[in-house]
C-alpha cells in the first residue's frame, strides 16, 4: 500500500504570552498508508489535535517534515477533509449550502454543486433538511451536516478531531457504524483522534497511543478484527484492556495531585 502521509521528526513548541514555552510535540515519526483508518488516542493535552492540525497544514512544525500525498506540506491543502467536535457549520447558511461550501470555494456552478451535496445528503438520511438550517438540527444531524460537507469534495484523506464527541451514545454509535460503511465503500483513508479506547478500536485498523506532554507516540497497535466490530466479543475486550492498561500507564507518568 502506498504512504499517504509520512512525518518524520516532527516537534512542535508553541511559544505562549507569558513567553513561556509549551513543547506539545515531540520527536513524532508516522507513515499513514492508503485506506487506513488511523486512530490517535491519548490523555488530555498529548498533543493529538496539534498533530492533526499539522496534518492539515494550518499550523506550521518547529521541525521536523511532513508530507502528504508526495507533497512537503507548507499549507492548508484543499486535497483533504476536516471534521471537528463542535460541528463548526456555518450558521447562516442553509444545509445544502453548508455541504456545498467547499465545492462553492471551488468556484464550481450552483447546479452542479447541489447536485453532488444532495446525493450525499440523501445517503446522510438528511435529504429532507436540505433548507434547514444548523440552529434547526439536532447535535447528530449537524455532525452528518458536518460529515457530509468534508466528503463533498471528495477528499482523499478525512481528518477528524472528536467529531463524536459530543453526541450521546446511542447516536455515536450510529455515526460510527455509518462512518465505518462509508470509509469501506469509498475507500478514504481516515486520522481520526479521540478520548475512547473503545471508539478507537470499534474503528481503526490501527491505533496510535500519544503520551502525556510532550506528545510522543508510545504505542502503534494494527486491530486486526473484522468489520462490522463487535464491541462484545472477546478479542475487542482483550484488545480493549491491553490498550487501556498502556493507556493508565503513559498517564501515571503525569499525575498532577
Ligand atoms: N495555540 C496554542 N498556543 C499555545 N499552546 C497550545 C496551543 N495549542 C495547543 N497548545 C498546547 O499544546 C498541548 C497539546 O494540545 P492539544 O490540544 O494538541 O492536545 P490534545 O491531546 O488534543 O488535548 P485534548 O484531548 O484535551 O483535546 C497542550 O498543552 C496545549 O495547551
Amino acid at each position: 500500500m502506498k504512504t499517504v502521509i509520512g512525518i518524520n521528526n516532527l516537534s512542535k513548541v508553541f511559544s505562549t504570552k507569558k513567553k513561556k514555552n509549551v513543547h506539545a510535540l515531540k520527536n513524532i515519526n508516522l507513515n499513514v498508508k492508503e485506506h487506513e483508518f488511523v486512530c490517535i488516542l491519548g490523555p488530555s493535552g498529548s498533543g493529538k489535535s496539534t498533530l492533526l492540525r499539522l496534518m492539515e497544514g494550518l499550523i506550521k512544525p518547529t521541525s521536523g517534515k511532513i508530507t502528504v500525498m508526495d507533497k512537503e506540506i507548507r499549507e492548508s491543502i484543499l486535497d483533504t477533509g476536516m471534521v471537528f467536535q463542535d460541528y463548526s457549520l456555518l450558521p447562516w447558511k442553509n444545509v445544502i449550502d453548508n455541504v456545498s461550501f467547499g465545492l462553492e470555494l471551488r468556484k464550481m456552478s450552483r447546479k452542479e454543486r447541489y447536485k453532488i451535496s444532495i446525493k450525499i445528503l440523501d445517503k446522510f438520511g438528511l435529504g429532507e433538511f436540505t433548507t434547514s438550517y444548523p440552529h434547526e438540527l439536532s447535535g447528530g444531524m449537524k455532525q452528518r451536516v458536518a460529515i457530509a460537507r468534508s466528503i463533498a469534495t471528495s477528499p482523499k484523506i478525512l481528518y477528524m478531531d472528536e467529531p463524536f464527541g459530543a453526541l450521546d451514545a446511542y447516536t455515536r454509535f450510529h455515526m460510527q457504524k455509518d462512518l465505518i460503511d462509508f470509509w469501506i465503500k469509498e475507500k478514504r483513508t481516515v486520522v481520526f483522534v479521540t478520548h475512547s479506547v473503545e471508539e478507537a478500536i470499534f474503528l481503526g485498523t490501527r491505533v496510535i497511543l500519544m503520551s502525556p506532554r510532550p506528545g510522543e507516540i508510545v504505542g502503534d497497535y494494527k486491530i486486526d478484527l473484522p468489520y462490522p466490530r463487535n464491541r462484545w466479543s472477546e478479542n475487542f475486550k482483550n484488545l480493549f484492556q491491553q490498550i487501556m492498561s498502556h493507556l493508565d500507564e503513559v498517564s501515571e507518568q503525569y499525575k498532577v495531585l
